[in-house]
């Protein structure tokens, strides 16, 4: 088990080509407040996150600067450049974090909705685990298919989860999994793949179905939709 000073890495560096529009997708705007800024605020407000460090394309690491200046989000340390792949990007966060942190939770700049309160009671109910994600059971089948698009398989739905990000991880074995990872070429869509791949294991905890990742447009209606239900307080007059 991890001891607990636990710092955030929010990987931010996307391009957000799937949105369809011009540039990252973490600039988009719900009520006047980018994105960004509401995924930001939950760990800033959260008790359990000691520091806050944003990866960032280089030619935004400016503006981020700003936006954390402008919403007084004190508990960001640093605003570091990523790579083209998101886990160089979380790898080159990790680096940036306060050496006395030896807990780290990866979150995707682009899931704005998680609650603080879920966010304390994941990082509290991780603190048995090295490395525990949350996850929610699919409503959907899903199936293998092959480079025809013809079925091969139908796996157990009742064993699959769709994964989310709050990840959290003891800081030496997430350090060690991004560096053999590194030099041995495995790329993994998610840091808990590269745990694993490390032959080590890695504990779900529940997720929300609110907690979703902004990806394609209609995730921004639905995002907008939640965040006027659950955090009114912090949306403008629009
Ligand atoms: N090289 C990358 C790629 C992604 N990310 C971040 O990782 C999170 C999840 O990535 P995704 O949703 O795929 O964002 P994009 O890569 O921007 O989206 P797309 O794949 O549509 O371009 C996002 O907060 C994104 O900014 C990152 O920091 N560095
Ligand atoms: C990390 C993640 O959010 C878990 O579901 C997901 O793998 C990120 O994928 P993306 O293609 O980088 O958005």
């Amino acid at each position: 088990m991890c001891l607990d000073k636990t710092g955030a890495v929010i990987p931010a560096a996307g391009q957000g080509k799937r949105m369809g529009g011009e540039g990252n997708k973490l600039f988009l705007e719900i009520a006047g407040t980018p994105v960004l800024v509401y995924t930001l605020r939950v760990f800033q407000k959260a008790r359990s996150i000691a520091e806050i460090v944003i990866v960032a394309a280089r030619d935004e690491i400016v503006l981020i600067e700003e936006l954390v200046k402008k919403y007084e989000l004190d508990k960001v340390v640093g605003v570091v450049e990523g790579g083209a792949q998101r886990q160089q990007s979380v790898k080159a966060g990790i680096q940036a974090l306060s050496p006395e942190i030896n807990r780290v939770v990866i979150h995707d700049g682009a899931r704005p909705l998680l609650k603080i309160k879920e966010l304390d009671h994941f990082l509290y109910n991780a603190q048995g685990y090295d490395a525990a994600i949350m996850a929610v059971p699919l409503k959907d089948t899903v199936k293998i298919v092959n480079e025809e698009n013809t079925v091969l398989e139908t796996p157990s739905r009742e064993k699959l989860r769709a994964v989310q990000t709050p990840q959290v991880f003891c800081r030496s074995l997430l350090e060690t999994a991004h560096r053999e990872a590194e030099t041995k070429i495995f790329l993994g869509t998610d840091d808990a793949s590269l745990i694993e791949w490390m032959g080590q294991p890695v504990k779900v905890l529940d997720g929300t179905y609110e907690n979703i990742k902004v990806t394609t447009p209609e995730d921004m209606l639905l995002a907008e939709t939640i965040l006027r239900r659950y955090r009114k307080d912090e949306m403008g007059c629009e």
